[in-house]
């Protein structure tokens, strides 16, 4: 039932194991709303809730039993359902054969989950100060019903548990699944099952390193997939009759600090455009790029050939900026805006202009977007609607958003592209995607997927020239 689990038993290091940080690949995310949305769909569709919470149960036993590897698991309760889904593993480990001991925060407050209590046949410690660890504690106290941060009382209680092999049913207790609030978690997991679909918190800073590894249980809801996490790459070979020029031509407007410019001009043509060509440039990384001088350049606009323009890399604000700006969005091509170049265009954006990816981190957002409020994918969301563009909300938790509500999350990325003139190649990789034609969402999905693939496969040393240095 669960996706992307591999055998704890089995691994050299399991502490090693445990500190990786991934989630499964196209998956969806819902809000809490959301989430009661889809159950609700599901039981009106005939599946019960009891149902639903059985079946969520079952892949908490499932990942609880290979977790625990024959070791005594401690399951930990709260009120709600999240406490039910606790009760039902409970039940089905001990079926199982396994040792477990329940411990409950407070009774059940549910139909549910005293339903789930009920059946049940063990003891039911009350959890105390002095409650006795396990090698595996399974976290199943609050999910996606958490209103208030936890006690103080509660969250001493849960530190005491630090260190121990930890589950998380759903969400690590204490976090707010939405990404609204930055609360975390008193005992971060070294796990976390995800029921249904994942939820923002998992994605987001600053809650996404306390999940741990998440895996998820659809336990058969029907979750819609405006909102997933980062597809995975899809193969890319040229077609048989490609010339450069069918491949995506890209235009690289360089500033004043031209090296910038020439890594997005080199991350184009190793992301794949056939033809790249970058205004007044200095030393460019790779000799394929075409170097022109302002004037060539600039009649280069009304070719076309072109696919996309990238403008911002190297180019601090100023009149020269918005002079740029203003050339390539009269030429009505598909563009990248980076950094200030944001900002610059942001007026005349919406209003009949062509496609465009912006690419802001976090300064350069809230530069451009001070007003917004929310989670980040909410903000996210709301500049793409504003700018009628798709925007890469850069960062370790980087988030993509097109203004008819499409969101990728792309944590985990790679923590080696924190380091300069990455966000250089990703306005490059986003123009040579662009080029290509089609979506530009979908174009800078495969931007960031390539950025982080080709950052993953370097490792650590990274610097931004290797992204584009060679083919492998
Ligand atoms: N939505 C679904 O489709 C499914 C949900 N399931 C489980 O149900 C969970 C959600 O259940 P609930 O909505 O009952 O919510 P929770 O079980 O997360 O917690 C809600 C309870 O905690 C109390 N509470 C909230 N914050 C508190 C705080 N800081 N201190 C003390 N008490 C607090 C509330 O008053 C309420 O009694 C999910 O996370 C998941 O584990 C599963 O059973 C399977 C299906
Ligand atoms: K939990």
């Amino acid at each position: 039932m669960t996706k992307g689990w591999g055998n704890a038993s089995k691994s050299k290091s399991p502490q090693a194991w445990d500190r990786r940080m991934t989630v499964p690949a196209d998956a969806p995310i819902l809000t809490a709303d959301a989430m009661r949305a889809a159950e609700a769909a599901c039981a009106a569709a005939g599946v019960s809730l009891s149902e639903l919470m059985e079946r969520a149960g079952a892949a908490v036993a499932d990942v609880a039993w290979r977790m625990a590897a024959g070791a005594p698991v401690l399951i930990l309760c709260g009120p709600g359902n999240n406490g039910g889904d606790g009760y039902v593993a409970a039940r089905l480990l001990k079926a199982r054969g396994a040792k477990v001991r329940v411990a409950a925060l407070a009774p059940p407050a549910t139909d549910l989950a005293r339903a789930a209590r009920a059946a049940w046949d063990g003891p039911v410690e009350a959890f105390a100060p002095d409650t006795a660890p396990a090698p595996l504690i399974v976290d199943a106290l609050f999910g996606v019903g958490l209103t208030r941060p936890l006690s103080d009382e509660w969250s001493a209680m849960l530190r005491r548990f630090a260190g121990r092999r930890v589950l998380a049913v759903d969400v690590p207790s204490g976090i707010e699944s939405d990404g609204l609030q930055d609360w975390l978690p008193p005992l971060p997991a070294a796990v976390t099952l995800a029921l249904g679909a994942l939820k923002p918190a998992h994605l987001l800073l600053p809650t996404a390193p306390a999940c741990g590894r998440v895996l998820l249980a659809p336990i058969g809801i029907d979750a819609e997939r405006r909102m997933r996490t980062l597809p995975p790459l899809p193969p890319e070979t040229p077609t048989a009759d490609a010339h450069k020029f069918s491949r995506g031509m890209v235009l690289v407007r360089a500033g004043p600090m031209k090296g910038a410019a020439g890594l997005s001009a080199a991350a184009a043509l190793r992301a794949g455009a056939g033809y790249v060509v970058l205004e007044d440039g200095g030393p460019a990384p790779l000799s394929a790029i075409i170097a022109e001088a302002p004037a060539a350049f600039r009649a280069r606009l009304d070719d076309p050939r072109v696919g996309a323009i990238v403008v911002g890399p190297g180019f601090p604000a100023g009149d020269a900026l918005a002079a740029a700006v203003g050339e390539v969005l009269d030429a009505g091509k598909p563009l990248v805006l980076d950094a200030a170049a944001i900002g610059a265009a942001l007026p005349r954006l919406g209003k009949g202009t062509a496609a465009a990816i912006l690419t802001p981190h976090e300064g350069e957002f809230a530069r451009a977007f001070p007003d917004l409020r929310g989670s980040k994918i909410e903000r996210a969301l709301a500049a793409a609607r504003r700018a009628q563009a798709v925007v890469i909300y850069k960062g370790a938790d980087t988030v993509i958003a097109a203004p008819d509500g499409r969101v990728v999350a792309a944590w985990p990325g790679s923590p080696w592209l924190a380091t300069a003139g990455t966000g250089d190649v990703l306005a490059g990789v986003c123009g040579a995607m662009l080029a290509r034609g089609g979506d530009a969402f979908d174009a800078a999905v495969a931007a960031v997927g390539w950025h982080i693939a080709r950052a993953r496969s370097i490792g650590r040393g990274l610097v931004a020239d290797d992204l584009v240095k060679t083919a492998k």
